[in-house]
């Protein structure tokens, strides 16, 4: 439905109707999936949804509903035709996204409402140009989705070994906003892997190093008073260049600090994917999250259904991937659902080899960007089946052993798939999809 100019009242709709001209376009702005429903049965002409995302004006924290409420309400609303239109805290940065991770599977937003960033901007007409052709042209977000397949999990198998031989074909950059404890064994990593690392916690310079066309991983491992202003710049960076973001909410419910630095990273920007452990995938979801003691999981109280059905629903609700690493990894993109059971329990003794994960799915993420479940599906293999490789070397007795190993193994697999050599995958791949 086109828009065309309308009244923001503060009256109700009856009234409102009363003293307005007949064709008068009435809006009424709503904020729960309750306000909206009664906003379709009244008979309004739109509704505004929001507070989208809190601004310096807007600090009412508790009308801030974000994408994911944005969502839950269009859903409610699915089988109206009423207008919909998303308001607050929206600029040029975010608009893409707030439009793509809204959509519900059966409704989307109409519009946009803007204020600031075109009435306060140095020229209003040259900002809402911007905006009509940031809104008009997503190709970012116009990712076709996968139809389904027989055998899904066969079929992303055989694609696999050509995802690596891009990947390291490419030889891309990655840039790692990543904790102190783990930054040399994952930069060694992503080295073994063929991709080019550079670890830099400074946001500005995000905006040279985006230029890459690399991917971004924030990892908030060693999280300190500045890191988050220095990772919203770096994402905002990434975001714009729509190069690929990966988030590793390190920690994510283990303090309070980190509980708000993940609501402020997800509301602040879009990633391509989320990595994490049962217990930071299950603060990223929100409800029914853990407390972690540190940055361990801890005990899983999920069974396996349970922790596919969670990695699905964050994938669906963010429009992106989500990996949640453990014994067997669970890997979704909304739709389907991945099973990983390759890996060995000295990766599980070893500091960083969770976070070593989020780095290399950003660089396969950026040399594969039409079907990001199989660009990080194809990372993890490569990864945990070097894993298994190194584990079996005899002179490898326990975790400290392990590693130099592995960054052989990886490197060996790496060789092998650029010399078209994929005899290294043959049989090896555990894995199976999950139908929920
Ligand atoms: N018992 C296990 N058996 C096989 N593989 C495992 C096991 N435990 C962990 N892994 C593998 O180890 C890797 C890291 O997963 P994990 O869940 O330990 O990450 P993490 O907690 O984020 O690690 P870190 O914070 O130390 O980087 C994954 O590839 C996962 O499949
Ligand atoms: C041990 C540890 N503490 C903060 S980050 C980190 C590395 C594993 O994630």
């Amino acid at each position: 439905m086109p828009i065309k100019s309308s009244v923001l009242i503060l009256l109700e709709y009856e009234q409102a109707k009363l003293l307005l001209p007949k064709d008068a376009i009435i809006g009424i702005s709503t904020s729960t999936v309750e306000e909206a429903k009664k906003a379709v049965a009244d008979g309004a002409d739109y509704i505004g949804i929001g507070t989208m995302f809190a601004t310096p004006t807007k600090t009412n924290t508790k009308s801030v509903i974000g994408t994911a409420g944005t969502q839950i309400i269009l859903d409610a609303i699915k089988d109206s035709s009423i207008g919909t239109v998303s308001i607050g805290g929206i600029n040029h940065s975010n608009v893409q996204r707030v439009i793509y991770q809204s959509k519900s599977p059966a409704k989307s937003l109409d519009g946009v409402a803007i204020v600031s960033a075109i009435v306060a901007a140095n020229d209003p007409k040259a900002s809402a140009e911007h905006f009509t052709e940031l809104i008009n042209n997503t190709p970012r977000f116009a990712l076709t989705s996968q139809s389904p397949r027989a055998n899904e999990a066969e079929a992303l198998l055989n694609d696999v070994p050509q995802t690596i031989r891009k990947m390291v074909e490419v030889h891309p950059l990655v840039h790692n906003m990543i904790n102190f404890v783990v930054s040399n064994f994952v930069a060694n990593v992503a080295l073994s892997i063929g991709a080019s690392p550079i670890m830099s916690p400074y946001g500005d310079e995000a905006t040279d190093l985006c230029k890459f066309d690399g991917a971004l991983l924030i990892n908030m491992g060693t999280l300190t008073s500045d890191s988050v202003s220095n990772y919203l710049k770096a994402i905002k960076a990434y975001n714009e260049r729509g190069n690929p973001v990966v988030y590793d909410p390190v920690g994510a419910a283990a303090t309070e600090i980190r509980r708000n630095a993940v609501s402020q990273l997800m509301a602040g920007g879009y990633f391509d994917l989320i990595k994490g452990n049962e217990g930071e995938i299950r603060q990223a979801w929100g409800s029914g999250a853990v407390q972690q003691r540190g940055v361990d999981s801890g005990p899983s109280t999920l069974d396996g259904k349970q922790k596919a059905t969670l990695a699905r629903d964050l994938a669906r609700r963010e429009r992106n991937v989500v990996l949640m690493t453990g014994a067997t990894d669970y890997l979704s993109d909304g739709e389907r659902v991945i099973a990983v059971e390759n890996g060995h329990p000295y990766l599980g003794q070893v500091t960083g080899t969770g976070c070593a994960i989020g780095t290399i799915s950003g660089c396969f993420l950026t040399a594969h960007r039409s079907d990001r479940l199989l660009a990080v599906l194809s990372g993890i293999l490569m990864y945990e089946i070097a894993a298994e490789n190194a584990a079996s070397k005899e002179y490898v007795r326990g975790p400290g052993s392990f590693v130099p190993a592995f960054l052989d193994e990886l490197y060996a697999i790496r060789t092998a798939a650029s010399q078209g050599d994929d005899s290294w995958f043959a049989g090896r791949a555990k894995v199976h999809e999950v139908k929920l």
